[in-house]
């Protein structure tokens, strides 16, 4: 029988959470594990059940702490640790960010405006680590708009050099973390050399599985649907599709997002406090899930991504009438 699940986090989850009073799955891995011998001392946490505790609990913990930090590594994805609070059946398989708030970010502090973008990364390689652990097979990043072109010259020459540079440091862990990489947007407008390092690195990560990173560059919803009507249009022009062949899905096959396995984000969020779209995805996003934190990007971790993915499971998503392809997400929502 199927049952609806209305899971409701105590209150302590969130309120807890002082840097003094980090939560389990942020102690080290190699804390946890030494305190496995001092059973007293062991976190019985009430807020996650983790790998190594199974170890510990199995009474395999015999090895040494690099051993069992090896073990632990090499687990299955459906083994490694998820908060309590999380459902993995219920996962988004695609999660879509609006990543806004650096600048102010950095002006909060005194900074220039390019150390707010550089700490923009650092959130980001957090948040791919953490969407990798967690079990979400796609992140969509709006890392430039059509509209962004606009900005100061030097703070987009500024952006452009921190995608060349964050490609060419990132490559290594893409490959070893078994990450693909896409770029999507009006790329012939970036630098010739940013091309070709786009280039180089969507077909060395062509064929990894474990996570798909999808970065918008010089990309706007309104850009994805007009180059779709275009290739349509061009296909129509050639012979290869009558005008009254055009439906949903064929214009999906041309949209930028043809690239994945899983076109339509199942969450958006959107840091920075702002409450819009901006142009980001406008086909894609038609059933997603919105959720907007107050957080500015550079600030928003491990504890604001965990809040975004458990307020996504408590939702109920309807799709109005829609066919079967958007619903395949809902009955692991509701009917758990
Ligand atoms: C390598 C790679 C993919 C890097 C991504 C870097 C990154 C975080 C880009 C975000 C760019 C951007 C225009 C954000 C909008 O917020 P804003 O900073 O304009 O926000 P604000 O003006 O509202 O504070």
């Amino acid at each position: 029988m199927l049952f609806s699940l209305n899971f409701t986090l105590p209150p302590i989850f969130f309120t807890n959470l002082s840097p003094q009073s980090k939560p389990f799955w942020n102690v080290p891995l190699h804390w946890r594990l030494k305190a496995k011998n001092q059973t007293s001392h062991v976190p019985k946490s009430p807020l996650c059940w983790t790998a190594e505790q199974e170890l510990i609990q199995q009474g395999k913990g015999e090895n040494s702490v690099e051993e069992e930090e090896e073990k632990v590594f090499h687990l299955g994805l459906e083994d490694q640790t998820l908060p309590l609070g999380l459902r993995r059946e219920a996962m988004p398989r695609h999660v879509a960010v609006i990543m806004d708030g650096n600048r102010r970010w950095a002006r909060l502090r005194d900074l220039p405006v390019g150390s707010g973008y550089e700490a923009g990364v650092r959130s980001l390689r957090k948040i791919v680590e953490l969407c990798c652990q967690w079990g979400v097979k796609v992140l969509t990043v709006f890392a430039f708009s059509s509209e962004n072109w606009f900005r100061p010259k030097v703070e987009v020459e500024f952006l452009m050099s921190l995608f060349d540079r964050g490609m060419q440091e990132d490559t290594g862990s893409f490959l070893r973390d078994n990450i693909r990489v896409s770029v999507i947007g009006d790329l012939a407008k970036l630098p010739e050399t940013l091309q070709e390092l786009i280039i180089n690195l969507e077909e060395a990560t062509k064929s990894n599985t474990r996570f798909h990173l999808i970065v918008a560059v010089s990309y706007s919803g309104h850009y994805d649907v007009v180059q779709a009507c275009q290739r349509l249009a061009m296909k129509a022009k050639c012979g290869l599709i009558e005008p009254s062949d055009i439906n949903e899905s064929l214009v999906e096959q041309e949209l930028e997002t043809k690239c994945t396995e899983f076109p339509y984000p199942d969450l958006l969020i959107r840091t920075g406090g702002e409450f819009r779209i901006s142009n980001f995805m406008l086909w894609q996003l038609a059933y997603a899930e919105l959720f907007f934190a107050q957080s500015l990007w550079p600030d928003f971790g491990e504890v604001e991504l965990l809040k975004a993915l458990v307020a996504f499971q408590q939702r109920r998503r309807r799709y109005g009438n829609a066919p079967a392809k958007f619903k395949a997400l809902e009955v692991a929502c509701v009917e758990f």
